[in-house]
């Protein structure tokens, strides 16, 4: 379990980025984090994972626990070493090494050899073209493709929580429904997921449970299905960037219809 209590987060002495958060991630949960640009979601995944230093943040007050260690206190390769991985926004594999090597590079935690076998087994299972590009450059595949290399290459420290950073951004409605099954199956495997998103149909559609951020702070936390439904949330991030309101109802019933699916398929895995 996550568990974050009162986290404040400062940038210099100018910006305080995060005014006293509380939320909790249960070991089998997919959180969502929803909020527009600025309210503070990367700086949550940033306090998390250890790296505000890396944006000349810090945490000010407050305390992060991961299964009973304080998080908070520790720098990112302890945080990984605890089971929790982030991939950040804008995907930042190594664009000039191969697809292999990337995914080397993130087994290189790896407890043993039999750990990392079984972890690049997974990965390939769940992102067959990456076992297909192998030998290609990384900077050459496709945007989906990248962001399917950050996901594996964050699998491959084979991590008991997983925290992903606007996987969406910039992709085709199409791939970033694959790429929303595919963080279901990661769940499914028994990972659990952050997920921070502007796009709120598809993390209402993968998530259990879901936070709202707004300038910092807190303003909703609940169900994803009670928020799917709230006309609040409809409104505010469901159509937000429809371009007309026949889209945004297009986007509301998609959420409906993930969710929908969602439930089949944990009925047939129950
Ligand atoms: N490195 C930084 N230095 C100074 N201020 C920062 C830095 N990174 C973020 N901020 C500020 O902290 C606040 C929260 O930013 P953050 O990036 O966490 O928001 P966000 O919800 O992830 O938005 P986005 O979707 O645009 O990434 C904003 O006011 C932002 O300008």
């Amino acid at each position: 379990m996550l568990t974050v209590r009162n986290l404040r987060v400062r940038y210099g002495r100018s910006v305080s980025a995060l005014h006293g958060i509380d939320l909790d991630v249960p070991d089998d949960g997919v959180l969502a984090v929803l909020g527009s640009n600025g309210a503070g979601k990367s700086t949550l995944l940033r306090a998390v994972s250890g790296t505000l230093g890396l944006h000349r943040g810090s945490v000010t007050g407050g305390e992060i626990h991961y299964d009973g260690t304080r998080l908070d206190k520790l720098d990112p390769a302890a945080v990984v070493r605890q089971g929790v991985v982030g991939v950040p926004e804008g995907r930042q594999i190594f664009a000039r090494m191969s697809v292999e090597e990337n995914l080397r590079a993130g087994g290189i935690g790896a407890r043993s050899a039999a750990e990392r076998t079984a972890a690049s087994r997974r990965v390939h299972e769940l992102f067959p073209v990456l076992a297909d590009r192998a030998s290609q450059r990384a900077g050459l595949l496709s945007g989906g493709e990248q962001q399917m290399l950050a996901i594996g290459r964050a699998l491959m420290s084979s991590p008991r929580l997983l925290l992903l950073d606007e996987p969406s951004l910039g992709l085709a409605p199409k791939i970033v429904e694959r790429i929303a099954a595919i963080i279901r199956d990661i769940h499914e495997q028994g990972t659990a997921v952050v997920l921070v998103e502007q796009n709120a149909v598809m993390a209402l559609g993968v998530a259990d449970h879901a936070a709202v951020l707004e300038v910092g702070t807190l303003a909703l936390s609940a169900p994803a299905d009670e928020l799917a439904e709230s006309e609040d949330v409809q409104r505010l991030y469901l159509g937000g960037h429809a371009e007309s309101e026949a889209e945004a109802e297009r986007q509301v019933e998609a959420a409906h219809e993930q969710r929908s699916a969602k439930r089949r398929l944990s009925r047939w895995s129950g």
